[in-house]
C-alpha cells in the first residue's frame, strides 16, 4: 500500500532572524519569522508526511500557542512526525520538494538539505529531491517578502 501527501508553507522574511531552511542556517541579510525556527522547508515536509498519513498538519501537532515550540528546532518536529509514520509502519518511497524564493540562492545548500531530510526520514539520499525556483520577481516571493515551499511525498507500507 502506498499513500501520497502534499505540503505547502510560507514564512515572512524579516530582519533580525536566522534563515534556516531544510535544517541549514543560510547566511542572508534577513531570516524567516515564525513561532518556531520557521524552517519553511521542514514544515512543508512535515505537513506532506502528516497529510499522507491522514494525521492533520503541524499546527495540530505543534500548536503555535504552545510556548514549548517557541523557537523550536524544526528538525526535532520532523523527527516527531517521522516517529508517527514509523508507528503506522510506513517508510519513505520518495519525496520531492520545491523552495520558492527570489533570494537567497539555495543551490549551494541543497545537498545539505537533502542529507538532513534523508537522515531524519531514515532513507537513502536518492529518495529525496529538493529544488528551488524564483518567481521571476513576481508576487510576495519575487519581492523578497517571504519564502514558500511545497512538497509531495510517497510513503510505502512496510511489508513484513
Ligand atoms: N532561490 C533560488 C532560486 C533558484 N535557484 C536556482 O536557480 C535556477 C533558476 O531559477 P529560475 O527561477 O530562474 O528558474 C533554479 O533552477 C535553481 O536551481 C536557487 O538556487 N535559489
Ligand atoms: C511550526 C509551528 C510550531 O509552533 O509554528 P510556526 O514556526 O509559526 O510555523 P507554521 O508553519 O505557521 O506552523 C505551525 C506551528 O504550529
Amino acid at each position: 500500500m502506498i499513500r501520497i501527501g502534499q505540503g505547502f508553507d510560507v514564512h515572512q522574511l524579516v530582519e533580525g532572524r536566522k534563515c534556516i531552511i531544510g535544517g541549514v542556517d543560510i547566511p542572508y541579510e534577513k531570516g524567516l519569522l515564525g513561532h518556531s525556527d520557521a524552517d519553511v522547508l521542514l514544515h512543508t515536509v512535515s505537513d506532506a508526511i502528516l497529510g499522507a498519513l491522514g494525521q492533520g498538519d503541524i499546527g495540530k501537532h505543534f500548536p503555535d500557542t504552545d510556548p514549548a515550540y517557541k523557537d523550536a528546532d524544526s528538525v526535532k518536529l520532523l523527527e516527531h512526525v517521522w516517529d508517527i509514520a514509523k508507528k503506522m509502519e510506513y517508510r519513505l518511497g520518495n519525496i520531492d520538494c520545491t523552495i520558492i524564493a527570489q533570494k537567497p540562492k539555495m543551490a549551494p545548500y541543497i545537498p545539505q538539505m537533502v542529507e538532513v531530510i534523508a537522515r531524519v526520514l531514515e532513507a537513502d539520499v536518492s529518495r529525496v529531491n529538493v529544488k528551488a525556483t524564483t518567481t521571476e520577481k513576481l508576487g510576495f516571493t519575487g519581492r523578497g517578502e517571504g519564502i514558500a515551499a511545497q512538497a509531495v511525498v510517497c510513503l510505502q507500507k512496510v511489508v513484513l
